[in-house]
């Protein structure tokens, strides 16, 4: 039998919080550890009812949890993403400021023929702070990664990096630059027909293609978002470009996809534009991208699957 001064003790220095509430929810026990992170002392709050004690914890998942620890003897462990901190609890002697982040248990027990229930609190903070912490880590990585998380090629942010660096080099050496811009014909049609799931993979398998496509070690197969991809060719002319741009959209279709009927054709086809740099008239990325995507646009208004060549570029040749 444990000596009653020893159970105190022992109560006394329990690193978490306990609560016992008889059956008609007055508090009966408020240990030590609640005091110091509350600054409410136990001959304070004993004798009162936890809910008239503290009023904002109506309403909430632990006043559910009590109940049904009390009424239908079932313990609860309340939810961390409900409410975290319940109770208003610091660290020790800091009251005010940001409440501690807690775990909270409801157990029932019978002591005699009297129904009581435990609540048992404990301080998370410091996990909850890490798992902050890795969160915030793990999508300043996400932001600062070049990969395309579906498709594995490279992303919109690694395509911009990569383009304002081969128009660097061809203002310096005056090389040639062209850029490829591709769209999925329909692809609002086929997400509709098989599902969203089944478009993302369909994505991955064109990217794969597409990629595959490109052989050069300076050449870089981006998505450039949703449906769109994108290709910055280095040291590759508008007439090189085309051909390049041609062999794509033939590998793609060849790849027999099956299309959704509302579709042009029976098999996923890509429309691409093509730019190409010019000092005098396309000379940086905005511009560049712009005349790509108005040769994009021009495919899809000539009936989708083809190529078509910036106009002046197409001039000019
Ligand atoms: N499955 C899937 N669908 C996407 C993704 N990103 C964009 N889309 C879909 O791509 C479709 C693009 O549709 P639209 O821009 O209307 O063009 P479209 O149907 O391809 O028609 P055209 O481009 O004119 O041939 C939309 O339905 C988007 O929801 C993605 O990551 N996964």
């Amino acid at each position: 039998m444990i000596h009653p001064k020893l159970f105190e003790r022992v109560l006394g220095l329990a690193n978490l919080g306990l609560v016992v509430l008889d059956a008609s929810q007055t508090i009966v026990l408020w240990n030590q550890w609640m005091a110091s992170h509350s600054g409410w002392s136990a001959s304070r709050v004993q004798g009162n009812e936890l809910f008239d004690l503290i009023p904002e914890l109506r309403g909430q998942r632990l006043e559910q949890a009590v109940h049904t620890a009390l009424v239908n003897n079932l313990p609860t462990q309340l939810p961390q993403a409900s409410n975290r901190t319940p109770f208003a609890l610091y660290p020790a002697g800091t009251w005010g400021g940001e409440r501690m982040e807690q775990s909270v248990s409801v157990t029932p027990f019978t002591e005699g023929k009297e129904r009581y229930c435990l609540i048992e609190v404990s301080d998370v903070s410091t996990t909850v702070g890490r798992e902050r912490q890795l969160r915030g880590q793990a999508e300043a990585l996400r932001a600062q990664s070049y990969v395309d998380g579906l498709t594995g090629i490279a992303n919109r942010r690694h395509f911009d990096v990569a383009l304002d660096r081969e128009l660097r080099r061809a203002h310096r050496n005056g090389n040639e630059l062209s850029l490829l811009l591709m769209d999925i014909d329909s692809f609002k049609a086929y997400n509709d027909h098989f599902g969203h799931q089944q478009g993302d993979a369909c994505l991955s398998l064109v990217a794969e293609a597409f990629a595959g496509m490109l052989q050069r070690p300076a050449d870089l197969a981006a998505r450039y978002g949703g449906e769109e991809f994108a290709a910055v060719l280095p040291d590759t002319g508008p007439a090189q470009a085309q051909q390049h741009a041609e062999a794509i959209r033939a590998r793609i279709a060849a790849l027999g996809i099956t299309h959704a009927p509302a579709a042009v054709r029976n098999h996923v086809t890509m429309s691409i534009g093509v730019a190409s740099f010019d000092k005098n008239r396309l000379a940086d990325a905005e511009s560049l991208l712009g005349a790509a995507d108005r040769a994009l646009y021009a495919a899809k208004h000539a009936g989708r699957d083809c190529v078509v060549v910036d106009s002046a570029q197409d001039a000019a040749a």
